[in-house]
């Protein structure tokens, strides 16, 4: 237990559930509106655990860079305990010597600019088919679903990239086990993830079923890429077999940890792309003024030949600006990943002990009327003469984190969401269905993954503290 005097401020908390009574359908815009009262250095309780909200530029600075290496670790996650081989893989991996070389060899093998240029084809080729497929619908006035059409695209790019077919052609298990992971991050409330146990086991189920698929991809390739040389790119489990194969990592690696890096992959790829993309869509559609300037400037650069390139997506500035605009708005990732101390750190005036979880509200950053001018606003044009970025060296903008424990895939996904925004504007002009005007867009946000990733295991961990001081007290457990 941590002594509370030491601590950040907080509202008061009660016996056993701490603050969970103060939080509905998003986690991340109650948080926003607590931090008003105590300050953008707080306590929460999440049942019994104390996790510490950032939400102030500062206050990210003093987490992600001033003591990066401190708070630089997750936390225990029960279902990514048992869906990721133990948290061996990056993306909950604790900090260490073992996440360091995965890291390493993620940035260098897989993420690196050869790497992903070397599928920049596979990515226009996916792009053409939702052109084509949008022209058919646009010559039939057809209304089209056009979320559904951008998580399929992004599926299916991610798995190209990682597993070499497509998601449209992957096994019906791995499917389902991708619509059972998204269904319960969903979960409207938070009392439906009750009761935990039930859920514990679902897990195990899921972790099974992954692990199947996982294996059965990885023998499809086993033989095959030595065999096979007219693969015109090479896909990411043929460069991680390769490397196993070859026994020079600096560290143990092996089937179990190929099938963590596949996971870390297709998890962090799939979803993450189309939801940025149809976030700003969705102000393009809100915004008519921002749509033409932007169809504009593609005219300019991109001109008549209909097709955007790659290479045109670093002379199209505005574009840039609606991107940053709406990532500031609308982070995939609004409280980040948790992160968590691994030693005691004195932080503006506040003893936050080893072990630590923090929760980075960049959403809440996004927002702050002190760093931005009518935040609730989309204006991309805020960004002209400015150096603000999304790299993670501005601390009033960080859709991606920041230092160590920042998104890896960043260059990808700026890639991916940047192309398809711009074709999809360039390629056509859009309209809302059924006479729905621009202001009726509904722009309330879904319960997301984010209440999973941050309250999933305190619950677990509340019960297990519980049940042990009950074991230490049998009295109490008889009178119970
Ligand atoms: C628009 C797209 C994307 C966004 C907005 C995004 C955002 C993020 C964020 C916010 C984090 C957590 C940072 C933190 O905890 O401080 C993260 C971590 C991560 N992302 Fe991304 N991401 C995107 C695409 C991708 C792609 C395409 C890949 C790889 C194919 C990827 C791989 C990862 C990995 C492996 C981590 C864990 C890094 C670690 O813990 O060391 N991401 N991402």
């Amino acid at each position: 237990f941590i002594k509370r005097k030491k601590l950040p401020p907080g509202p008061i908390r009660l016996p056993l559930i701490g603050n969970l009574h103060m939080f509905g359908e998003n986690l991340h815009q109650d948080l926003y509106k607590i931090a008003k009262k105590y300050g953008p250095i707080m306590t929460i309780y999440f049942g019994l655990v104390p996790t510490i909200i950032a939400s102030s530029p500062h206050a990210a600075q003093l987490f992600l860079k001033n003591h990066d290496q401190i708070f630089a670790s997750r936390p225990h996650h029960a279902a990514c305990y048992y869906i990721f081989y133990k948290q061996r893989n990056l993306i909950m991996g604790k900090y260490g010597p073992y996440w360091r070389h995965m890291r390493k060899l993620c940035t260098l093998q897989l993420l690196n600019n050869v790497k992903i240029n070397s599928f920049q084809s596979m990515r226009k080729q996916e792009v053409q088919i939702l052109v084509n497929f949008l022209e058919k619908a646009a010559s039939h006035r057809d209304v089209v679903d056009l979320s559904a059409k951008l998580t399929s695209l992004s599926a299916n790019m991610a798995c190209l990239m990682v597993i070499g077919k497509k998601y449209n052609n992957v096994d019906g298990d791995f499917k389902d086990m991708v619509q059972e992971m998204s269904r319960m991050a969903a979960t409207p409330n938070l009392a439906d993830l009750f009761p935990f146990l039930r859920l514990i086991l679902r897990m195990k189920q899921i972790a099974k079923s992954c692990d199947e698929f996982l294996e059965n991809v990885i023998d499809e390739h086993t033989g095959q890429y030595l065999s096979d040389q007219s693969k015109t790119s090479i896909d990411m489990v043929d460069t991680l077999m390769e490397i196993m194969q070859s026994g020079e990592t600096e560290f143990e690696f092996d089937r179990r940890h190929v099938k963590a890096i596949l996971l870390d992959l297709l998890v962090a790829s799939m979803d993450t792309s189309s939801t940025s993309i149809e976030w700003i869509l969705s102000e393009l559609f809100k915004h008519p003024n921002v749509m033409k300037k932007l169809q504009s400037e593609l005219d300019n650069v991109v001109g008549q030949k209909g097709i955007v390139e790659e290479k045109d997506l670093e002379n199209l500035d505005y574009l840039n600006m609606v991107i940053k605009e709406g990532f500031r708005l609308h982070p995939v990732a609004p409280l980040l990943l948790p992160h968590e101390s691994i030693e005691d750190c004195t932080l503006d005036g506040f003893q936050i002990p080893k072990g630590s979880r923090v929760l980075v509200n960049v959403w809440a950053i996004g927002r702050d009327p002190d760093v931005w001018h009518e935040p609730e606003k989309f204006i991309p044009e805020r960004f002209v003469e400015s150096t603000i970025d999304v790299r993670g060296q501005n601390f009033q903008l960080l859709p991606f984190g920041s230092s160590r424990r920042s998104c890896p895939g960043l260059q990808l996904g700026l890639t991916i969401v940047r192309l398809v925004v711009a074709q999809l504007v360039h390629s056509f002009d859009w309209e809302l269905p059924n006479g729905t005007m621009p202001n009726d867009i509904n722009m309330t946000e879904k319960f997301g993954l984010d209440l999973l990733v941050a309250f999933m295991d305190t619950l677990t961990t509340t019960i297990d503290w519980i049940l042990s001081e009950l074991l230490r007290h049998p009295n109490v457990m008889e009178n119970l």
